[in-house]
């Protein structure tokens, strides 16, 4: 067979046409299609950039609002990420696409945690977090339940006060009492038992371990956070057992109606494992669902509600004539509403949100949002825009007096947002108030507190210890 010719451009012998024009040519084509490709790549880039909204290569977060304005653009690590400062972005993006902002963005890690991703938090936008939501609100965060347990929750504030009247004239730890006191409620509420009852120590389960454990959500684990994190799951674990809701071996056990409080209606946990037993098969209800929910609740409801009463507690000690009106409004009104709502404005217990996702790619206030962003909703700025309230750096609770209109806390106003908005609102507004704003915590038992640092106070005695 005859093999075609090449050597004419291997040694330039040949046709002269072939061995001079056609390399040159060649590598002019290639140049020109290299030239065009990058520019053409340059060109798409820029006109990306161009429509994502403007963000700092690095910055102090309370400053990018004031900057670079309502819409912003970070990258964290590889991800784009995208803070709505103005009730008008957070409009567009959680009322007017809500169903594309309804996911929360899980963080990794959250997926390999005990029940990797299978609580309401993190649960993807679909018919599994919709049947946790719905049996949660119906079941227990309902304002009738509610009210039915305020009594324990109240037994448990005269508890904790009991507590600190014991220690007049020595500091105290707040914080520690204060997340106790709001574990305890909680629980309470789920399956009828608290630390006290029980015996624990308050370290193993108490608000410093809950807080080390959600941190561990937002990255890998450290050595001492894994400890944290198991000893949670095994108290847990230790409640169902004690109720007699698991067998040894993790497996389901029948238990009596009623939950073990006693009362003739099922508590919440007993509700849940009848689901678990009984599952719906459009979205069954598995163990790990229901453990990874009841966690959800314990965290979710200890961690915001002690924090908002250390930062109002916190408030009302700096200022001796703003505890005084909050206590005469605790005798003559019902609670200490007003300043848990501007707590709450100045000191917003997760002061982004739970950062959203878009589920496919949207434009807010004339920017492009990619899918998949991490969007923080920057309700920390909002809170303290001055545009938006008056002094607003100042901690003034009369600016919801009812004649003002009130705290709205549906999320509707958008300028006011410490529950969120939209399809992920927190379902449990009407408990956090009830834990909050809870009418006991006054000086009927003889308390006034001399704020130290923090919240490690010196409560003084008015009343005398016999009365
Ligand atoms: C002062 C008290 C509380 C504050 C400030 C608060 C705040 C919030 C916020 C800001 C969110 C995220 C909303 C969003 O991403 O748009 C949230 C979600 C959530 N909260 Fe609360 N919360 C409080 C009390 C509670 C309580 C008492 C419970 C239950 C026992 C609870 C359970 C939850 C749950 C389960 C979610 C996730 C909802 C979902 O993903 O669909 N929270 N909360």
């Amino acid at each position: 067979m005859k093999t075609p010719d090449t050597s004419w451009w291997r040694n330039g012998e040949g046709d002269e046409s072939k061995s001079s024009a056609s390399p040159s040519l060649m590598a002019v084509l290639a140049t020109v299609l290299a030239v065009s490709i990058v520019f053409y790549w340059f060109r798409r880039v820029k006109n990306e950039a161009r429509l994502l909204p403007p963000g700092p290569e690095g910055c102090r977060c309370s400053e990018i609002a004031r900057t670079y304005g309502p819409v912003v653009s970070l990258r964290l690590g590889g991800r784009l990420c995208v803070l709505l400062s103005s009730p008008h972005a957070v409009k567009e993006a959680l009322k007017d696409q809500d169903a594309i902002f309804a996911n929360h963005d899980a963080p990794a890690a959250s997926l390999f945690s005990p029940y990797g991703g299978k609580n309401m938090l993190y649960a993807p936008y679909g018919p599994q977090w919709r049947i946790l939501r719905k049996v949660t609100v119906r079941q227990l965060l309902n304002p009738a339940t509610i009210d039915g347990l305020s009594v324990p929750r109240q037994a448990e504030i005269r508890r904790m006060v009991e507590e600190i009247r014991g220690k007049a004239g020595q500091p105290v730890n707040l914080r520690e009492l204060i997340s106790a006191a709001a574990m305890n409620m909680t629980t309470e509420m789920l399956w009828g038992g608290s630390l006290a009852q029980r015996g624990d120590d308050r370290d193993a389960l108490g608000g410093s371990s809950v807080r080390r454990w959600k941190t561990c959500l937002a990255r890998p684990a450290g050595p001492g956070e894994e400890d944290a994190k198991n000893g949670l799951i095994d108290r847990l674990h230790l409640q169902f057992s004690h109720r007699g809701a698991v067998d040894d071996d993790g497996g389901l056990s029948g238990r009596r109606p009623g939950g073990g409080r006693g009362h003739e209606k099922q508590d919440f946990l007993q509700v849940m494992l009848d689901l678990v037993q009984n599952p719906d098969p459009q979205a069954p209800i598995t163990m790990d669902h229901m453990k990874a929910l009841l966690l959800d609740l314990v965290t979710g409801g200890t961690d915001t509600t002690s924090t908002t009463l250390e930062w109002a507690m916190a408030e009302l000690l700096y200022d001796p004539e703003r505890m005084k009106t909050a206590k005469e409004e605790i005798v003559t009104v019902v609670g200490v509403g007003n300043a848990v709502e501007e707590t709450l404005r100045l000191h917003p217990a997760v002061p982004l949100l739970v950062p959203h996702r878009p589920s496919s790619t949207c434009t807010v206030a004339g920017y492009k949002i990619p899918e998949g962003t991490k969007v923080f909703i920057n309700v920390w700025a909002i809170h303290r825009d001055p545009r938006v309230w008056e002094d607003a750096s100042e901690f003034k609770p009369e600016r919801f007096l009812r004649e003002a209109g009130g705290a709205d806390y549906s999320g509707n106003t958008f300028r006011y947002l410490p529950f969120g908005a939209g399809r992920r609102i927190c379902p449990g507004i009407s408990l956090g108030e009830g834990i909050v704003a809870s009418p006991d915590l006054n000086e009927k038992f003889g308390i006034v507190m001399r704020k130290e640092k923090t919240l490690v106070a010196v409560p003084t005695l008015r009343i005398p210890q016999n009365i």
